[in-house]
């Protein structure tokens, strides 16, 4: 959302706030009756005052009332105290709450909608931008909760004292609100530019951090250093803009307070000169300024504050806005554990309207290995992004176990599916939380059958803490190889019906290339495999390789026939083994 409409939508704002605070109104309520008593209390004060007074110039006992002055002091603390607390706990809560509403929004988020968003400006919406929850309910709910009520009442009491006094105080307040009124909307839209370069910052350091082992070898480290410190530069030129005019607002109130205390001292004198009112009035009205005074700028203040509030608040909504995958019950566990078959019909897809797949049909039947083959770009892992449905095929069919693809509960596909993905992604933590996140109720007897299938059970028995040993921010302390061996023996841990690899041998040597190799082919037995795989050697005795070009399946067979008959599986073949393979005379050229 823009800053315009933000700024816009300012009842929206509110709107979304009591959504969140819903579950807590009572406590909240609550708050807000104590600060309003504690108010209360306060203004209650000069009118006791303005006795004691009395009593003192007539000469006559004024113990009562000084006690009955302390004991309202002591209430107003108490009940302020308390109201502080509940609402500064409240406000905590609430931001705890809607942290979580982003935590849970974030891991459902549809791919399609993540590959547009930033990770970073993701960080900084659930971090600084949910702590506007917790001002929305400290300073803005009883600043205007209660200040306005407060202000409202005193000047009904001094309404009863003097009215031209109120009436003189009041011409300086309004021209103070006009003057705010101005100010406002500049103070949300310095906000709402201070939040979105934070998220800006945020990203950046988020990219920065992420690769800062390819920065270095690439001597970007004063590329990155500048674009970092433009970006903190941007948030620097955006708060300092929200400051001035917050500056402006505050000095605004003061000057307001200054202005309506010298009006009412000298109309106060010249009345009182004048005997037409008496110094009592003129000393409580003048206490009711004061009284005024502090509500007044903090209702100017929870104003100000909810015009940056609600930068935050909108940028919340936005993020909970993000399109989500359809609802995602939990499924129960797994029974039937038969290899499925995948199946494309003349499947299309492309992203945002670039065309990948242009009628791609290819069969896998249960308990084989399929490879998918083709240049860099073809498609392959394309193909696995639909089969798991992170994505939407536009046209054609895809079946999984003779099912439409749409008519699998989602959860229940990807149940039902190990999926290694192309860079293996390693979380960070212990072996064993990569293992088991998918998998929680995993016996150790399992852990170290999966991996030893995955050929890393010396590797893991090496280790010091074996299996509680840390590897590092996305994996970073382990080979590509042992990643990859993680993420597979991950895979196998979920007992798949459908084993999708993508081009999950490429970093592993020959040795245990091979080994997982024959891994592969003994869990085919149960499992469907399909495999994307660059290197053909790791695929050369998958039962049916499908070639993938332009967007089609181009042709299909074992390694022999394609190497014999498929002019680009033979090419691709000669590029990476070396040697120009046989290609019989006459099949298509690639
Ligand atoms: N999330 C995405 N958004 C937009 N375009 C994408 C996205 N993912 C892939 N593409 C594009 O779609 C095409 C196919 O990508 P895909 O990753 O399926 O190819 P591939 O055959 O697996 O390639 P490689 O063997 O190099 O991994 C490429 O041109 C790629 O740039």
């Amino acid at each position: 959302m823009t800053e315009q409409a933000a700024a816009a939508r300012p009842v929206a704002v509110w709107r979304i706030f009591l959504g969140w605070a819903r579950p807590y109104r009572a406590r909240l309520a609550l708050g807000l009756v104590l600060a309003l008593l504690s108010a209360a209390s306060v203004l209650a004060l000069p009118l006791a005052t303005q006795r004691l007074v009395g009593q003192v110039a007539a000469g006559d006992p004024a113990l009562g009332w000084m006690l009955l002055i302390g004991g309202l002091v002591v209430v107003n603390v108490v009940l302020n105290a308390g109201s502080w607390f509940l609402l500064d706990r409240t406000g905590v809560i609430l931001t705890r709450d809607v942290r979580r509403l982003l935590a849970s929004r974030f891991v459902r988020v549809g791919i399609p909608e993540f590959d547009r968003l930033r990770p970073g400006d993701l960080l900084a919406r659930a971090t600084a931008d949910a702590a506007s929850a917790d001002d929305l309910a400290g300073y803005v709910l009883v600043g205007l909760g209660v200040h306005i009520p407060v202000i409202i009442t005193v000047i009904v009491f001094m309404a009863f004292l003097d009215l031209v006094l109120l009436g003189l105080m009041l011409a300086v307040v309004v021209v103070a609100f006009l003057a705010f009124r101005l100010v406002a909307p500049r103070i949300r839209s310095a906000s709402m530019a201070t939040a979105e370069a934070v998220g800006t910052l945020t990203a950046d350091l988020e990219r920065a951090l992420g690769a800062l082992r390819t920065i270095r070898a690439f001597g970007a480290e004063g590329a990155e250093e500048a674009r970092l410190h433009a970006a903190a530069e941007a948030v620097r030129r955006a708060r300092t803009r929200a400051s001035l005019w917050e500056v402006v607002s505050a000095n605004v109130t003061g000057l307001t307070y200054q202005l309506a205390l010298l009006t009412v001292l000298t109309a106060g004198a010249a009345r009182v000169a004048t005997g037409t009112i008496g110094v009592g009035v003129l000393v409580a009205f003048l206490l009711y300024v004061f009284y005024l005074i502090g509500p007044m700028q903090n209702a100017i203040q929870a104003l100000a504050s909810y015009q940056s509030a609600s930068a935050g608040a909108t940028r919340i909504a936005e993020a909970l806005d993000y399109a989500a995958e359809p609802g995602y019950e939990p499924p129960p566990p797994q029974t039937d554990r038969s290899p499925l078959s995948v199946q494309f019909d003349f499947v299309h897809f492309g992203y945002a309207a670039r065309p990948v797949l242009r009628g791609l049909t290819f069969t896998a039947a249960p308990g084989t290995v399929t490879a998918l083959a083709g240049a860099s770009g073809a498609g392959k892992s394309t193909v696995f992004g639909l089969i798991e449905r992170f994505y939407e095929h536009e046209d054609g069919r895809i079946l999984v176990g003779g099912r439409d693809i749409r008519d699998w509960p989602l959860a229940r596909l990807r149940q039902a599916i190990g999926y290694v993905e192309q860079d293996a992604p390693v979380l960070a933590g212990t072996i064993r939380d990569n293992l088991t996140f998918a998998a929680p109720g995993a016996t150790d007897a399992e852990l170290a059958e999966v991996l030893r299938m995955a050929r890393l059970d010396q590797f893991v028995a090496g280790l010091p803490d074996g299996l509680d040993t840390t590897v590092g921010h996305r994996g970073g302390t382990l080979s590509g190889g042992e990643r990859q061996r993680l993420a597979i023996a991950r895979a196998l841990l979920r007992r798949p019906r459908l084993l999708l690899l993508d081009e999950a041998t490429s970093h592993l040597d020959a040795v245990n290339e091979a080994a997982l190799r024959d891994t592969v082919r003994a869990i085919a037995r149960s499992v469907t495999v399909i495999v994307v795989a660059h290197r053909l050697s790791t695929v050369m005795d998958a039962d049916r390789i499908v070639v993938l070009d332009r967007g089609v399946a181009r042709a299909v067979g074992t390694h022999d026939e394609l190497r014999r008959s498929d002019r680009l599986y033979a090419d691709l073949l000669s590029s990476q083994l070396g040697g120009a393979a046989p290609v019989a005379p006459g099949v298509p050229a690639s």
